[in-house]
């Protein structure tokens, strides 16, 4: 498996603290990232790899806490504004301002909905990473599932030991000033995955 770090849109870009709000849905990271072999668990020792297995996750809770939450849902947007007014008028939703994060070739904006968030996303610039898909879903749709993870460093080190393309060579600051990085959707079961610094 290729080793081939891919990229996007980079520059100087303003991040923005929009404060941490946590959710209740707990998502198993081995399933959602791991290649056939990984899926595999042990039962009940120590080297399982989610909570129920009392082990350790990718850079989860080394005592068997969650091994990662769901932060947000990315939803790619042709036009940012209405589809900001469809989920605050049509919806009743929480929508946050639009914030240019030129860094990411984005601006997004992000839904509250009671635990877990929408961050809507509009392409910005040139090289948007998010203009191939929009290319190819002119409607817009479901871009990226973002997950946290409490140890970044380490989960990295276990997903590239497993053939796990990241579309970038290091983390870098995302939407809430935390470290993120994205995860090949081909390697993901054809998910696009960020993932977040806890
Ligand atoms: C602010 C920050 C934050 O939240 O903190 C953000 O969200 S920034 C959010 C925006 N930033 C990012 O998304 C950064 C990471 N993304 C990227 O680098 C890019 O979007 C790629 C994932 C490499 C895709 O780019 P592009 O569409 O130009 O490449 P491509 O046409 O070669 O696509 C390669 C293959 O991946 C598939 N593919 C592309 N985008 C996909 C997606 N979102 N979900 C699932 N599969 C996807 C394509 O269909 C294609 O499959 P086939 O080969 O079968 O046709």
């Amino acid at each position: 498996m290729s080793d081939r770090h891919w990229s996007w849109s980079r520059g100087g870009g303003r991040e923005v603290e929009l404060g941490v709000i946590r959710t209740h849905v707990e998502v198993d990271l081995m399933s959602a990232v791991s290649r056939p072999q990984a899926v595999s668990r042990p039962r009940g020792g120590v080297s399982g790899l989610g909570p129920a297995a009392g082990g350790r996750g990718l850079g989860g809770a080394r005592n068997g806490g969650p091994p990662g939450r769901l932060e947000h849902v990315a939803v790619a947007v042709r036009e940012l504004e209405a589809a900001r007014g469809f989920y605050r008028e049509a919806l009743g939703a929480a929508v946050g301002p639009a914030l240019p994060l030129p860094a990411h070739g984005v601006t997004a904006a992000f839904v509250e909905l009671g635990g877990c968030r929408l961050e809507l996303l509009e392409p910005l610039g040139p090289d948007s990473p998010i203009a191939g898909f929009l290319r190819r879903n002119p409607g817009g749709g479901l871009h990226h599932i973002c997950l946290e993870v409490s140890d970044l460093s380490s989960a990295l080190r276990q997903l590239r030991a497993r053939g796990v393309r990241t579309l970038s060579p290091d983390p870098r600051p995302g939407a809430h000033g935390r470290a993120v990085i994205f995860l090949h959707p081909k390697d993901c079961h054809g998910v696009l995955v960020e993932l977040e610094q806890l």
